[in-house]
Order: C-alpha cells, then sequence, then structure tokens
C-alpha cells in the first residue's frame, strides 16, 4: 500500500471551490512490492505516489541569516559530488539550490508578508505572523510523499513575493533557514535536524565583516539591526535549538585571554544520544572525559595553539556528547593527524574527512572548528541517508519473508 496525493493548481482548485493551498490526500492500493514512483498529471493535478524505499529524506537547519548556513549546504552537497545550482531556466532570484541528490529550499520563501508588509505590520522576518506554517508544513509533507510543489520564492533583491517554482521531490531535501524545527509539524517531518549556534559577540565580527567590509553598510546600521532582531531571535529562534540533534556552537576562544576579535574559536559539536540512525563522533574513547592538546610533532600550531575536548554532557534535559575545538589549523593537509584520532566519522575512505577540508580550503571556517564541524556533520548525513535507504530497501523483503 502506498500513500498518494493529490496536488491541484490554482484554477482547478478555484472551479471546485477550495482555496489554493489545500490538498487532498487519497488512501490508495497499488501493486505489492512496486518500489518505483509513480507520477503523473491528470486534469492538470499532479498525482504522485512513492513506495517507502523512494521517500524524500528531509533534513533541517536552523539558524539566524549570515550565520553560515550557505557555506554549511555548499558542504553538505559537496559530500554527495557534483556542485549544487538554482533551478534551470528559472527565477535568477531564486534561493533554491538543486544538485544530483540534494534540493536546498530556503524557508524565507515562506514568509507570508513581504518587506512592505512587514513594515507596515510593525514585525520582523523572524516572527511567526510573517510566515506561513501551514504551507510550509503541507508543501514539505508532499515533497516527502513524493509529490512536486509549486514553492513561492521571497525575492531578497526586491523584498517582494515572486511567482513560485516547481520542486520535484529529491532524495535528499534540506530545508534551512530561521524556522525549520518552530513548527511542531514540520520538525516531526524532519530525519535529522542541525542548529547553528553563533554566539553574539562572533556573529557580531562576522557581520562586521561580510556587511561592512563587502556590502558597504555602517557599523551602526550594523548594530541596529542585530538589536532590532535580538527579542524576536531569543524568542523565536533561539529556542529551536533544544530540538537539534545536532548542535554546533561557535563562541570566542578561551586560549586568548579577553579575545574579542572573534577570529579564533572555540567551536563545539553537541551531539544528541539515542538519535535513530546517528551515532556520535568520539574522541579516542566513547563516553570518557579527554583533554588533548594535538600540536607538537605532527601538528604545527602556532599561537594560541589547538585545544580538542570531548564529553559526555546534558543539554535541555537531553544526554549528549560534546566534541569541542578551540583554536586554529596552521597546515590543513596535517588534519588527517586530527581526523585519524576521531571514530564515528562515517568515512568512506581513511582521510575522507582532511580531503574534504582541502578541497574546500577557502570557504570561511575552512581552519577552525565550524568547517571541520560542517563536514563531519555532512558526512553523518550522508550515513544516515544511506541507512535509511537500506533499511527501506530491506522492509518488503523481510516482509515477504514473514
Ligand atoms: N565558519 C565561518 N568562519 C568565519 N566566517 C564565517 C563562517 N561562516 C560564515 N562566515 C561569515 O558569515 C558570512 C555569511 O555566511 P553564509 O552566507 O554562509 O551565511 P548564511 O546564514 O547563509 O547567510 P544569509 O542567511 O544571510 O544568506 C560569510 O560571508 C562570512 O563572512
Ligand atoms: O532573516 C532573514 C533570513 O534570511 C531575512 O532578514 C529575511 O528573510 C528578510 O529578508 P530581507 O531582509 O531581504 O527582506
Amino acid at each position: 500500500m502506498a500513500i498518494c496525493t493529490v496536488y491541484t493548481p490554482h484554477a482547478l482548485n478555484t472551479h471546485l471551490g477550495f482555496h489554493q493551498k489545500q490538498h487532498h490526500h487519497f488512501l490508495f492500493y497499488t501493486r505489492k512490492h512496486n518500489n518505483n514512483n509513480s507520477r503523473r498529471v491528470v486534469n492538470n493535478s499532479e498525482i504522485s505516489c512513492s513506495a517507502d524505499a523512494d521517500k524524500t529524506v528531509v533534513i533541517g537547519l536552523a539558524a539566524d541569516s549570515g550565520c553560515g548556513k550557505s557555506t554549511f549546504m555548499r558542504r553538505l552537497t559537496s559530500v554527495f559530488g557534483g556542485a549544487a545550482e538554482p533551478p534551470k531556466g528559472g527565477n535568477p532570484d531564486s534561493n533554491t539550490l538543486i544538485s544530483d541528490m540534494t534540493t536546498v529550499i530556503c524557508l524565507d520563501d515562506y514568509h507570508s508578508l513581504d518587506r512592505t508588509g512587514r513594515k507596515e505590520k510593525g514585525v520582523t522576518a523572524l516572527d511567526p505572523r510573517a510566515n506561513d506554517f501551514d504551507l510550509m508544513y503541507q508543501q514539505v509533507k508532499a515533497i516527502k510523499d513524493g509529490v512536486a510543489v509549486d514553492k513561492p520564492i521571497y525575492n531578497h533583491v526586491t523584498g517582494l513575493l515572486d511567482p513560485p517554482e516547481l520542486i520535484k521531490p529529491p532524495k535528499i531535501l534540506v530545508i534551512e533557514g530561521l524556522h525549520p524545527m518552530f513548527d511542531s509539524r514540520v520538525r516531526d517531518l524532519l530525519d535529522f535536524s542541525i542548529y547553528l549556534d553563533i554566539s553574539n559577540e562572533v556573529k557580531f565580527a562576522w557581520k562586521i565583516q561580510r556587511d561592512m567590509a563587502e556590502r558597504g553598510h555602517s557599523l551602526e546600521s550594523i548594530k541596529a539591526s542585530i538589536e532590532a532582531r535580538k527579542p524576536d531571535f531569543d524568542a523565536y529562534i533561539d529556542p529551536q535549538k533544544q530540538y537539534a540533534d545536532a548542535v554546533i556552537e561557535v563562541l570566542p576562544t578561551q586560549l586568548i585571554p579577553d579575545d574579542n576579535e572573534g577570529k579564533v574559536l572555540r567551536v563545539r559539536l553537541i551531539m544528541k544520544e539515542g538519535v535513530k540512525l546517528f551515532n556520535p563522533v568520539y574522541l579516542f574513547d566513547e563516553g570518557s572525559t579527554i583533554s588533548w592538546i594535538p600540536c607538537g610533532r605532527k601538528l604545527t600550531c602556532s599561537y594560541p595553539g589547538i585545544k580538542f575536548s570531548y564529553a559526555p554532557d546534558t543539554y535541555f534535559g537531553h544526554e549528549v556528547s560534546v566534541l569541542e575545538m578551540d583554536g586554529q589549523f596552521d597546515r590543513l593537509d596535517e588534519l588527517i593527524y586530527v581526523e585519524s584520532h576521531l571514530s564515528n566519522i562515517s568515512t568512506k575512505f581513511y582521510g575522507e574527512v582532511t580531503q574534504q577540508m582541502l578541497k574546500h580550503a577557502d570557504f570561511p571556517g575552512s581552519n577552525n572548528g565550524t568547517g571541520l564541524f560542517q563536514t563531519i556533520i555532512g558526512l553523518k548525513i550522508r550515513d544516515l541517508y544511506e541507512q535509511i535507504v537500506a533499511s527501506r530497501a530491506a522492509a518488503p523483503l523481510e516482509a515477504a519473508k514473514a
């Protein structure tokens, strides 16, 4: 049996007297053990039935704007091979990135109020009232069920909502943005979730670097924009980290007393225990408490050096493992020394983490824990995906045997 969903376009919905965003589920019997998705267009409506084995795996990535989501996404898609590009021939201001295996959609596309609308109502884009969670849920669920959707586009250049773009179900759908874990219905669709937790000091340093150096904004306007977002960030974005399966926390270094430059970073990878198909990474000895300064014969370290830590902990009442790296690498090729001391990193060959990091040495964070942990989480997501596919493929065989 498979679940089939029918999506009707606006014209037909209007004819039938439905609201544009409404969709209908039909329970449907298909031939036994049919592993192929069947998708067809009937009466201008797209009907798709997905056998479980082919269902889209959905990953959520939450963070405030300017906190490294795009960089993380580039590292993730690279793990699967191939480059991610905007939909061909579509809106040049589309926020979507498509590669062979993955489609990354930006949840800004579910803003229900455009820039003017938000200004008139006096709400920020972080406020749930400026976002359409019903549509977000319906469309992510439809894609997960194997149905293509017409997703709106929020145009960051004009501040307007543009005509929708067609999103076909990929093997892996990543929903990235401000609120992937805010609405419990959307949260329940996620097979894995990540929160990028950038401390205020570091966020400020990155904003200055990008918005002042690259976009010509003044220091005052950057400070004002961070301040204006803060109450809604604290109310609606930050609390989502309690639901994340993995959190990458980025803090100022502790290796330089009173450092406020934000260049050297202390990065913590917080990994929830007991998450299905996800085995946390560990250093030397699983479950123990380790402090490791690898600088010496095998790793070149200039001031202030590098310090790794690993320990069990609790996070919002959950048992977690925390791997921490404070400091930065002088020579990226020497990362292999660190990699060889980490376990459960889900590589396919010795040195794969180092190879990925070297491949993207020009990405921000490649010399510190942000790049290292983003790369490792990318490998863990690949591993999770492969396990899900393998378990789904095995399920009909098991059922047939029973
Ligand atoms: N790991 C990092 N180390 C240093 N700087 C970083 C890092 N990640 C991001 N940045 C800085 O933050 C800026 C924004 O990064 P990125 O575009 O990946 O974030 P984003 O969350 O996708 O932003 P937005 O939502 O505004 O598009 C980069 O241009 C860079 O200046
Ligand atoms: O928090 C954000 C997520 O990227 C943006 O500020 C929000 O999407 C509004 O965009 P813009 O400032 O371009 O109108």
